[in-house]
C-alpha cells in the first residue's frame, strides 16, 4: 500500500495555538519512518499551505465563526490532495491540525467513492452548526457540515451538499456532547457510540456492531478520523479540549486492531496533537507515536 502522509497545520479551526505543529512533530519523532519500517511505500506529501493570519481576522468572515474563509480555502485544498491521492491508488493518511480538516477529507474521499460510511472516533461530536456551536470554533462542525447540515458555506466545500449519508456515519467514544449536538444526532437517528454504551456493552462487542452495520451498508469506501482527545485526558494533556473517562492506550489500539482488520478503510486523519500544551515528559506525543506504530503494523500492506 502506498501511503500518502498529508500534513495540515491547520490552528484557526480550535483557536488555540500549538496544533499547527503537529505534522511538524511527528515528523521529528519520525512517523514517516515508522511507516516504511512496518512494509509500506509511503510518499510524504508535505503540508497543505496554511497562511498566518492576524487575530484581527478572526470574525471578518463571520459574526460568530472563527476564520472562515481561510478555513474554507485550507479545506478545498486538502479536499483536492486527497482526492488525487485516492486516484492514484493511495491510503490519504492526513495529520493535523485541527479537526477542522476533517471536512476536506471528507469531502475529498467522498468525491472518489460512489458512497462511503465515516467512523468518528472522538471525546466530541463535531455536529455543531453555526447556530448551536458554542464556542464559535470550526473544529466543532465539520461533519455536521460532511452531513450537509449548517451553513451552505461548509456544506458547499469542494463540491456542493451532502458528503456522506447520516446513516453511513459512526460517532465512537463520545463524552462532551453539546445539547444541540444531541438533539442532531436523534433527528438524524446517527449510530452514537458513547463512551457510556462503550462501558455499558464492552468495546470489543461495539466495534463488532460497526463493522457488521458497514458491510451491510454496501459503501465503497470507509474514512476513520482519529481525534486523539478520544483517549482519557491523563494520556493527551496535549490537545486543546481533553475530555475525561477516555479510552486507555490499549483501548486504542483496539479500536485500530478491530477495524484494520476489516481491510475495509481507505483514508484516515489523525489530529488534535498540540505539542506546544504537552506536559514536561512529552507524553502526549510519546502516546501518539505508540498509536500510530499500531496504526502502520495492522494497516493493510
Ligand atoms: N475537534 C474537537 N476537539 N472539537 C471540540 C469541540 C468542542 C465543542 N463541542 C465546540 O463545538 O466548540
Ligand atoms: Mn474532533
Ligand atoms: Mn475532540
Amino acid at each position: 500500500m502506498d501511503i500518502n502522509v498529508i500534513g495540515v497545520p491547520l490552528s484557526y479551526g480550535c483557536d488555540i495555538d500549538g496544533v499547527n505543529f503537529g505534522p511538524k512533530i511527528l515528523r521529528e519523532y519520525g512517523i514517516i519512518d515508522i511507516i516504511k519500517k512496518n512494509g509500506h511505500n509511503v510518499f510524504d506529501m508535505g503540508d497543505i499551505y496554511v497562511p498566518t493570519l492576524s487575530k484581527e481576522l478572526k470574525y471578518r468572515d463571520h459574526p460568530k465563526m472563527k476564520y472562515l474563509n481561510p478555513i474554507i480555502e485550507i479545506n478545498t485544498n486538502l479536499a483536492n490532495n486527497v482526492y488525487c491521492s485516492l486516484k492514484g491508488s493511495g491510503f490519504p493518511f492526513v495529520i493535523g491540525g485541527d479537526h477542522a480538516l476533517g471536512m476536506g477529507s471528507i469531502a475529498g474521499a467522498s468525491n472518489f467513492f460512489k458512497d462511503m460510511a465515516v467512523i468518528w472516533v472522538d471525546a466530541h461530536g463535531d455536529i455543531n452548526t453555526f447556530e448551536t456551536s458554542p464556542s464559535g470554533n470550526l473544529h466543532g462542525v465539520p461533519l455536521a457540515a460532511s452531513m450537509n447540515v449548517g451553513d451552505s458555506s461548509v456544506t458547499n466545500i469542494y463540491y456542493n451538499g451532502e458528503k456522506v449519508k447520516p446513516e453511513n456515519v459512526y460517532l465512537l467514544g463520545c463524552r462532551d456532547i453539546d445539547s444541540g449536538e444531541l438533539a442532531l444526532a436523534n433527528e438524524l437517528n446517527l449510530n452514537m457510540y458513547t463512551m457510556e454504551t462503550v462501558g455499558e456493552r464492552g468495546l470489543e462487542n461495539v466495534l463488532k456492531e460497526i463493522i457488521e452495520k458497514i458491510k451491510e451498508s454496501n459503501v465503497d469506501g470507509v474514512h476513520l478520523s482519529f481525534d486523539i482527545d478520544v483517549l482519557d485526558s491523563s494520556l493527551v494533556p496535549g490537545t486543546g479540549t481533553p475530555v475525561p473517562n477516555g479510552f486507555s492506550i490499549d483501548e486504542g489500539k483496539e479500536v485500530f486492531t478491530q477495524l484494520l482488520s476489516e481491510k475495509f478503510i481507505t483514508s484516515m486523519d489523525f489530529v488534535e496533537l498540540n505539542p506546544v500544551i504537552d506536559n514536561e515528559d512529552k507524553r502526549t506525543v510519546t502516546n501518539c507515536i505508540e498509536i500510530l506504530e499500531h496504526i502502520f503494523k495492522n494497516i493493510d500492506k
